[in-house]
């Protein structure tokens, strides 16, 4: 346990008021703890702590446009909330389902939706294709979970017709877009897209595979 998290508080980026709005409070008070018990209960690394703001927070917070309005959002693999979490503080409106199969994740995000009085959370323990028969919704995200090749197929049947996959990658993106294309022919995904969010705003563009499925 860190007790002395002001350091990582105050690195807080201009952009974080303007993109949690009147929710920032929220934000920093999620920060603040995965700051002080993340390494602990294995959630982050000690390397992250300098970087928790720019790297994950806001990284996972740059999704939040993206997000219907009043709609329904499952996370898959979302380990300490991100961005499941993270999005649910900035999109009150947004009913999400967070699906993660280790029991003591399950546990801190379940504390910490209850600790910050946070309604439009559920989490489900499990692998998302084993849950795949209990959830319906509109948009599925998913960061650091696995390669496109093997994420789209988990995520897919999670997700409406005509809803969308909005998966979080890094650099490679278009390697892994290259290496999944049988799959996103068989799945029968269309507008699939490549998006760079927070170019300025986070140390490391943001790239975004989205897709609408069929
Ligand atoms: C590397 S962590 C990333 C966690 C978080 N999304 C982040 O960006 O920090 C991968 C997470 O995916 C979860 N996971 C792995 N396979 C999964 C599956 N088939 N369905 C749902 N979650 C899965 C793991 O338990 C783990 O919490």
């Amino acid at each position: 346990m860190t007790d002395d998290v002001a350091p990582v508080l105050e690195q807080e980026p201009a952009a974080a008021a303007d993109l949690f709005g009147d929710r920032i409070e929220l934000a920093r008070s999620f920060t603040g703890e995965l700051a002080r018990r993340g390494e602990e209960l294995g959630l982050i690394g000690p390397l992250e702590l300098p970087r928790l703001w720019t790297r994950h927070i806001l990284n996972s917070a740059l999704l939040a446009p993206l997000l219907e309005a009043e709609g329904r959002v499952a996370d898959v693999g979302s380990g300490a909330g991100l961005p499941g979490l993270v999005l649910a503080i900035a999109r009150p409106d947004v009913a999400f389902t967070l699906i993660e199969p280790m029991e003591r994740r399950c546990d801190w995000l379940n504390a910490e939706s209850e600790r910050l009085g946070l309604e439009n959370v559920t989490v489900l323990r499990g692998r998302a294709e084993d849950v795949a028969d209990a959830v319906v919704v509109d948009q599925v995200t998913a960061r650091a979970v696995s390669a496109l090749s093997k994420l789209i197929p988990l995520t897919v049947p999670l997700v409406r017709s005509g809803g969308q996959l909005i998966l979080m990658k890094g650099a490679r993106v278009d390697e892994e877009i290259e290496k999944a294309r049988k799959v996103i022919l068989r799945k029968r995904l269309t507008d699939v897209e490549v998006l760079e969010l927070g170019v300025g705003v986070v140390e490391e563009t943001t790239r975004v595979f989205r897709a609408t499925v069929d």
